[in-house]
């Protein structure tokens, strides 16, 4: 018996595993992979893959070099194992944690069989939080299964570097390692199922957007559905659908970059009374409870956005249901921003152009290409002065309704936007402000000045 379970070490489960411990609650953690300690984010997501994005840009010349990106490999699983050692001993030196291998399956609400390499056992709960996260979508089409086929964690070892990289899929995961082997010297091509990039984002950002991956080396090939995969012995030959006719790509390696699904499927949510959606999310409330009493869900396993800082946030939301008023809601949140690691990075925050024309409101956009600002020489300055800034500003209040900035450093720029949306700071307040120089947050002295 333990006070509280948590199945999966993901962001937000293993930060309340911490905190619930701390408050003298006894927590068990059970993880299916030694290899996952600390979760998807430092293992096989987030934080190699901007290892490896940052490698890509460092300068080695623009010809395709297979030791620049194993180098760059050597860099990432090194700070990926440390990381992981970090985070086990977080947790294994917090009295009142019990860390578990094992893979877990619900018995009933209160109950969980762990099978483990010494066998099955069952822990008993009061309270049972699933932080299961998500893996890959698999794609259902011939040959996708095939050795030169990968997901976005088997591509970060393909060796040798491939020479010619085919992306199946234009979301943040397809265009951040379209964009990262670009830079290592890979020639890239992107199947978009879409007319074009950010099929629901405002279309000047997304021809910015185009012509800067197309810069670097990338092809987007537009309404393409992919097919099949055939496997030579020595390349793969991808058959796509396009506008009504068959084409054929050949490549050294594909990336299957169409989704993810939330881990659910071997929990046995239905002996818990736990309902899932039609994709196999958990069903949660505005506090994250499931449609079982004293079981819990949170991070990428209840189908929202797939976000660290989204399970992190969750975490506040369950510590508050557990150990203060329980008042915190997933509801609460306003001006989530996001970043995708192209380069220069692409963050978005509240509403596009489209969005707010779309709703009616009258607004006023600036909106400026970051190398036609004068008053910005960072850009400049660290060599990358390409993309484009918009910020969307309520005409009458003045109010920011949000932003786009596709811009070297907008990964934290991104963030002052998004404080100043929640505290009512207003455009003009933000346009004279002041700002350290030279830096990227002086870009709203000019791109918003006259508002
Ligand atoms: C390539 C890539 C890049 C990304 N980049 C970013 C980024 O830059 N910024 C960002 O914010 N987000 C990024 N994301 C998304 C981010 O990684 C996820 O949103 C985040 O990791 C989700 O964390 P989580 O708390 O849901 O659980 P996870 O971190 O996914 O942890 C779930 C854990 O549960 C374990 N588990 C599963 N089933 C069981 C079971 N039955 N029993 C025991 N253990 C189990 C798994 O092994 C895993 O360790 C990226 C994702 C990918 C794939
Ligand atoms: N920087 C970040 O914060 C970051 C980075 C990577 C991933 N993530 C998270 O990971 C999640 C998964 O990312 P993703 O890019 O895999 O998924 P996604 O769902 O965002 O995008 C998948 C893309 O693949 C396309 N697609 C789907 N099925 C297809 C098919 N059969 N053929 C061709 N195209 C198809 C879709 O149209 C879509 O454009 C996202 O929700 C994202 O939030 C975040």
């Amino acid at each position: 018996m333990t006070d509280v379970l948590i199945i999966g070490w993901g962001k937000g489960g293993k930060t309340l595993a911490g905190t619930l411990a701390r408050a003298g609650r006894s927590v068990t953690l059970v993880e299916q992979s030694s290899a996952m300690y600390g979760g998807a984010c430092i293992n096989v997501a987030c934080i190699p893959t901007k290892i490896l994005v940052h490698d890509s840009q460092v300068p080695h010349g623009t010809d395709y070099d297979a030791t620049v990106f194993a180098a760059a490999v050597d860099r990432r699983d090194t700070l990926t194992a440390a990381m992981r050692a970090k985070n086990y001993d977080m947790l294994d030196t917090v009295d009142g944690v019990t860390l578990i291998d094992g893979t877990a399956r619900f018995v009933d609400a209160s109950t969980v069989e762990v099978a483990t390499a010494d066998g099955a056992t069952r822990i008993s709960a009061e309270t049972i939080i699933i932080n299961t996260g998500a893996t890959p979508t698999p794609l259902d089409l011939p040959g996708a299964d095939g050795p030169r086929v990968h997901d976005s964690e088997s591509i970060q070892h393909v060796d040798p570097l491939p020479k010619r990289l085919l992306v199946v899929g234009d979301g943040p995961i397809g265009l951040e390692f379209a964009s990262m082997f670009a830079g290592f010297g890979s020639s890239v091509r992107v199947l978009s199922r879409h007319d074009r990039l950010l099929a629901r984002d405002d279309e000047d950002v997304a021809q910015v957007l185009t012509d800067v991956l197309t810069d670097a080396g990338v092809e987007i090939v537009t309404g393409a559905a992919a097919r099949a995969f055939t496997d030579t012995g020595t390349e793969v030959t991808v058959t796509a659908e396009i506008g009504g006719e068959t084409r054929e790509f050949a490549a050294d390696a594909v990336l299957l970059a169409t989704g993810r699904s939330p881990n659910t499927a071997d929990l046995d949510l239905a002996a818990a009374g736990v309902d899932v959606d039609d994709r196999g999310a958990v069903v949660v409330d505005d506090r994250l409870r499931t449609s079982a009493p004293g079981v819990y869900a949170i991070g990428d396993v209840h189908g929202g956005p797939q976000f660290t800082y989204l399970s992190l946030d969750d975490n506040r939301i369950l510590e508050d249901l557990l150990l203060g008023a329980g008042d915190r809601r997933v509801s609460d949140r306003v001006a989530v921003p996001t970043t995708t690691f192209v380069t220069p990075p692409l963050a978005r925050v509240g509403l596009s152009e489209t969005q707010a024309r779309e709703r009616g409101l009258d607004v006023i956009v600036a909106s400026t290409m970051v190398r036609d600002i004068p008053t910005l020489p960072r850009p400049k300055i660290v060599n990358n002065p390409a993309g484009i800034i918009k910020v969307v500003v309520d005409a009458s209040s003045k109010q920011i309704l949000g932003a786009t900035l596709f811009c070297v450093d907008s990964q934290e720029v991104v963030n002052l936007v998004a404080l100043a949306m929640r505290h009512g700071i207003t455009a003009p307040e933000l346009a004279s402000s002041i700002f350290t120089h030279p830096s990227t947050s002086e870009m709203f002295n000019g791109v918003l000045a006259g508002i």
